[in-house]
Formats: structure tokens, C-alpha cells, sequence
């Protein structure tokens, strides 16, 4: 018989390189099931199929990639600079990343799973806060998220500066998430800081009442 109940889903965002993947993994090793929603993004332009096809016809075929698959460069420099292209990308990926999310968390509630993390960069972009029993933003020094990003991915600043400037701000962060993780500090502070956020946004949520996520 399948679980009659679906696992508690908490919200995980934070604009770029603010730390959230970072966050995610650590979760993750604490044995939780963390979506990330990022992840199914990427599969939806570079893998061929339907997603591709559907970006191409809106874009042109100046915005395929020597693979067949999307030019994730030049798509980048159209709409973090585009606001409607932007809007039009969304509707072709996070639809099918909606399915995609879907499909796992299926999986979770079959296995049992207390627990469901949507690493999910666009949540308060979207609106989206009202689908999560609590939503947990992770805010970094503008200055550290630029030059991690540069130093990490080898991107520019005017790169993470178009993408930031297409993000709410960390004023709006703090004012619609539940709960703060403050990467102001180490990575062994963010661990520390990371887990006591979890165990803080369960507890309220009556959650560890569950001995599944003690
Ligand atoms: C424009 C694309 C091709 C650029 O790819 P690129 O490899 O340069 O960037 P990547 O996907 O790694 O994202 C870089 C950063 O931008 C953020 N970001 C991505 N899309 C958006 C967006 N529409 N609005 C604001 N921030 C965004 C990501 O969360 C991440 O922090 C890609 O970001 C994309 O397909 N975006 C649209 C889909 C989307 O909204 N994804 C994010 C949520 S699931
Ligand atoms: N406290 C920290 N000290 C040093 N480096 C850090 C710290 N936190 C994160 N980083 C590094 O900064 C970079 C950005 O972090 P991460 O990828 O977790 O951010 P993100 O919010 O998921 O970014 P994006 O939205 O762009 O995917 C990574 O290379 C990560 O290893």
C-alpha cells in the first residue's frame, strides 16, 4: 500500500552564488531528499528534445549550439538583458521542470520520505511561497556572490550583475522567507549554520515529532 500521506516540502532560494547548492549538499548528507530545481533547468536545453525544439522556435536557430543543443552563452546575453525573452524562456523551461519536480517527489511520498527539499533558485520570483510548509533563503555579501561566480564558473561580473539585476532583491528575501542561513562566514559556519536552520524551520513546524527526521 502506498504512504497515504505526502512528505513535508520545504523551499530552499537565495539569488546566485549566494550558497544555496551549497546548502543543498549539506542537507543532502544529513540524509534528506533535496530537488534541485536548477539541475532539471539545464537538462531541459541540454538534452535534445521537445524543450530544445520549443526554444529554438521562439529564438531561431542562431541560438543552437555546435551539439544541436542550446547556446547557453548567447541565450544568457539575450535574456538577462530582455525581460520579455525572459518571460517567454520561463514558459518553455519551468513547465517542464514542473513535470520533471513532480515526478520525483512521487518517488519520495512512494518510499516513504518525511522530508522533500526543493532547491528552487526563481521560488520568490515566481510566487511560489504558498506551495511550501516553510521557505528558507540563504543570503551572501553581493561582493562574495560575484566574485565566487567569476572565480568558480569563470564568468564575468557584467554576467552575474545582468542575472542579479533579473532576481528580487535580499531586502525582499528577507522579508518573504520563514527562516535565514547568513553565508557570511566559512564553509564550516555555513555547515553549522545550515543544520540548525533545518532543525530550527522543523521545529516549528512540529515536524521532529516525526522519528524519521529526529
Ligand atoms: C539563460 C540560461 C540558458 C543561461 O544559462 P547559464 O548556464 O549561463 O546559467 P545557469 O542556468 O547556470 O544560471 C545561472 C544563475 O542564473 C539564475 N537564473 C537562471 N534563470 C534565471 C531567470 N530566468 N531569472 C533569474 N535568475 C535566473 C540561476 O538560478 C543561477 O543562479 C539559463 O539560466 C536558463 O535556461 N534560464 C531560464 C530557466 C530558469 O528560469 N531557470 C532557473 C530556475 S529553475
Ligand atoms: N562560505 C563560503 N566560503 C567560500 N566559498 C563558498 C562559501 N559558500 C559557497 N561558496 C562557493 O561559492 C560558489 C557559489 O556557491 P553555490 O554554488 O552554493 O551558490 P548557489 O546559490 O547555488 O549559486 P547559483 O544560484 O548560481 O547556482 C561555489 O563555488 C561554492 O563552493
Amino acid at each position: 500500500m502506498p504512504p497515504s500521506t505526502s512528505p513535508l516540502r520545504l523551499g530552499l532560494t537565495g539569488g546566485i552564488g549566494s550558497g544555496k547548492s551549497t546548502v543543498a549538499e549539506i542537507w543532502r548528507r544529513a540524509g534528506h531528499r533535496v530537488i534541485d530545481l536548477d539541475a532539471h533547468s539545464r537538462r531541459v536545453l541540454d538534452v535534445p528534445g521537445d524543450g530544445v525544439e520549443a526554444a529554438v522556435a521562439r529564438f531561431g536557430e542562431e541560438f543552437r549550439g555546435s551539439g544541436g543543443t542550446i547556446d547557453r552563452a548567447a541565450m544568457a546575453r539575450l535574456v538577462f538583458a530582455d525581460p520579455a525573452a525572459r518571460g517567454d524562456l520561463e514558459r518553455i523551461v519551468l513547465t517542464r521542470v514542473d513535470t520533471a519536480v513532480a515526478e520525483e517527489e512521487v518517488a519520495a511520498a512512494s518510499a516513504g520520505e518525511p522530508l522533500v527539499v526543493h532547491d528552487s533558485p526563481l521560488l520568490l520570483e515566481k510566487g511560489r511561497e504558498a506551495e511550501y510548509a516553510a521557505v528558507v533563503v540563504v543570503l551572501a555579501r553581493r561582493e562574495d556572490r560575484i566574485e565566487r561566480v567569476v572565480r568558480d564558473r569563470g564568468r564575468d561580473r557584467g554576467y552575474v550583475e545582468s542575472i542579479m539585476a533579473a532576481q528580487v532583491t535580499d531586502l525582499e528575501r528577507i522579508r518573504r522567507a520563514d527562516r535565514l542561513i547568513l553565508n557570511t562566514a566559512g564553509r564550516d559556519a555555513l555547515e553549522r549554520r545550515s543544520l540548525h536552520a533545518l532543525a530550527a524551520a522543523l521545529g516549528a513546524l512540529g515536524a521532529l515529532e516525526d522519528s524519521a527526521l529526529r
